[in-house]
């Protein structure tokens, strides 16, 4: 494992679902984190700790089954990182901290989650970054936006840089934008999987295999990203290269076009930045009332 800052810290992921694992995935198979230095709580599915241990070599336990095993994993972690549902942030923040400390660096990936809801519980000067990543991180190409908490030294914001980056791009980001990442990368990959079952459906529709339409479709996406990462030419430009006049791409822009896709697009795109926005706000007052 080459050396760098990640290799020395023991990281514990509160919640462990899909994006933990997805980050897990990407820290172990990049080699980038020790994975006996990773653990991983969950407030239930002892069967899905279990497969993680046995796929990726880190330790984990159930936060009912193994009380001290969770408290002993939270005290000892360098870096705790925050991956349940935003509906069970409050209840998970206020079990956690009694066992943080301000040497500790705080990760939340939760969508709609501020800097200032999880200050506001912990009350104990801890370094808070914000982060949003994708589930593409566990190839190693994943998206994440990330804003630091004025607490976060340079030392802890390379931290969280490194362990982001090592599983794809980072875009710091203020945080206020950290909503519009959410609904633009965050949920993207969605998208793109939306369009994909569309596209491989109407192949099988047309008369194509399930196998043909499949592998022609992930292709044409994967080729399709890469020409724009390679060529760096404007996605307008390449469609535009696509298009033959009066041919098949234009008929069928047209009739996207007529049905208002690209409109439909923006406005969902925007619309999972506002339900970040909500899922914020609910988080805060459950937070205020779990307080209260
Ligand atoms: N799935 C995705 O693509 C992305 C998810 N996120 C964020 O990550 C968070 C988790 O999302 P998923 O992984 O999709 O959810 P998930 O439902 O797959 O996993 C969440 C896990 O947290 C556990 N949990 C709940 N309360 C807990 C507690 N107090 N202590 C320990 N474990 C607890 C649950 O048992 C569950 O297994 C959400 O807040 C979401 O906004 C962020 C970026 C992308
Ligand atoms: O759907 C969600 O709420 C989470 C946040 C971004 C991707 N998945």
């Amino acid at each position: 494992m080459a050396s760098n800052r990640l290799s020395a810290k023991k990281i514990a992921f509160v919640g462990a679902g899909s994006i933990t694992e997805a980050i897990v995935r990407g820290l172990v198979e990049q080699k980038i984190a020790r994975p006996d230095f990773l653990f991983a709580l969950n407030r239930s599915s002892r069967e899905k700790l279990d497969a993680m241990k046995r796929q990726y070599g880190i330790q984990a336990c159930t936060l009912e089954e193994e009380r001290e095993c969770y408290e002993a994993y939270i005290r000892e972690a360098d870096v705790v990182v925050m991956a349940m549902k935003p509906k069970d942030v409050g209840g998970a923040v206020h079990a956690l901290k009694p066992f943080l400390n301000a040497n500790q660096l705080l990760i939340s990936v939760v969508a709609g989650l501020s800097i200032d809801t999880v200050a506001r519980i912990l009350l104990n000067g801890m370094p808070i970054v914000r982060t949003m990543p994708n589930t593409s991180s566990t190839i190693g190409l994943g998206a994440t936006g990330m804003s630091f908490s004025q607490e976060a030294s340079a030392e802890q914001q390379a931290i969280a840089l490194e362990m982001f980056q090592a599983i794809g791009e980072v875009s710091v980001v203020a945080e206020d934008q950290l909503d519009m990442v959410t609904g633009l990368s965050g949920s993207g990959p969605a998208y793109i999987y939306y369009m994909m079952e569309a596209m491989i459906k109407a192949g099988v529709q047309g008369g194509l295999t399930f196998q043909d339409a499949h592998s022609l479709t992930v292709q044409t996406v994967l080729g399709a990203a890469s020409m724009v990462k390679a060529t760096k030419e404007d996605p307008a430009e390449l469609r535009r290269k696509v298009t033959s006049p009066n041919g098949t791409t234009q008929a069928a822009l047209e009739l996207m076009n007529d049905n208002g896709f690209a409109e439909i697009v923006e406005r969902a795109v925007l619309r999972a930045s506002e339900r970040a926005r909500e899922l914020g706000d609910m988080i805060s007052s459950d937070v205020a009332n779990k307080t209260t």
